[in-house]
């Protein structure tokens, strides 16, 4: 975890964490290209939450997509693989900022105070890709307290011995939710939830070896772990999870559970 894990803490309410998974916003198998339907959904239900009050503090996370994870691919980068090569990482750092600002546009369309904040700008690996993710969060905790609604991204990350690696939201959302004492955190993705070998969607799991037969990696192209290392990241923290689909996200910001807790 962070060295300036409960940065947040005390400047209010503890906030909602929420990640928008890549595979939801975009069509992750067509680089470069938007789901706008799904977007815009997602967008229209953040917005009625922090309007009607149900969500008062959130920071926003989103995943690669065809956006992140097609660059990282074709240059092979990954969470564990990295480049020294500058125009890769330019390519990574490039793609997922165009994302974030169709994120943001979208999300100030509707009148949410989104300000985005980078990783590659914030983040490192100072020992390597094996060692702990350091990301201070006082800049993301700083505009929680003045109003905005923080949009972090995957993206690159400076890693001791490797370059520039990948890291991925999810990483990113358990090092928030830890550091800023979230009160819950959302995984939004095209499933509805984290599925058992019937695909039948599992309700509850606080045990990784009881359910990791049937986890997989990710059907498209990803360079982060898929499911497999979702569930693992979500199960190391202490505020509770949800893994739902585009259905479950509404029920989410509600304070209802929604598609798989992880706890
Ligand atoms: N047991 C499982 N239950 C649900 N999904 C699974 C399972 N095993 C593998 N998967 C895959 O995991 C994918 C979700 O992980 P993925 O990392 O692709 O989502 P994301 O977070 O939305 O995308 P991104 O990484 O681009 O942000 C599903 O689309 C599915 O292909
Ligand atoms: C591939 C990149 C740059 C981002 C990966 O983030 P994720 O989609 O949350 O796994």
């Amino acid at each position: 975890m962070s060295a300036d894990a409960g940065a947040g803490e005390a400047d209010g309410d503890p906030p909602v964490v929420l990640k928008l998974g890549g595979s939801l916003i975009t069509e992750k198998d067509r680089p470069e290209t938007l789901d706008e339907a799904a977007l815009a959904a997602a967008c229209d239900a953040v917005a009625d939450a922090l309007a009607d009050g149900t969500v008062e503090r959130l920071v926003v996370v989103h995943g690669g997509g065809s956006f992140g994870h097609h660059h990282a691919s074709e240059h092979g980068v990954s969470t564990s693989a990295g480049t020294r090569d500058p125009a890769a990482v330019t390519d990574v750092h490039g793609a997922m900022t165009a994302l974030n600002r169709a994120v943001l546009d979208r999300l100030h369309d509707r009148d949410v105070p989104a300000a985005p904040v980078h990783p590659l700008s914030l983040a490192a690996r100072p020992e390597g890709v094996d060692g702990a993710l350091d990301l201070p969060l006082s800049s993301t905790a700083t505009l929680l307290g003045e109003g905005f609604v923080p949009v972090l991204h995957g993206d690159g990350v400076a890693t001791a011995g490797a370059g520039v690696t990948v890291v991925s939201g999810d990483e990113l959302v358990v090092e928030l939710a830890a550091g800023l004492g979230a009160r819950r955190v959302g995984v939004c993705s095209t499933v509805p939830g984290v599925l058992d070998g019937d695909g039948d969607v599992i309700p509850a799991i606080d045990d990784f070896e009881a359910v990791a037969d049937a986890l997989g990696a990710s059907d498209a192209t990803d360079v982060s772990g898929g499911m497999a290392a979702k569930v693992r990241e979500l199960l190391a923290l202490d505020a509770p999870a949800h893994v739902f689909g585009a259905e479950g996200l509404a029920p989410f910001l509600r304070g209802e559970d929604a598609g798989t807790r992880i706890d």
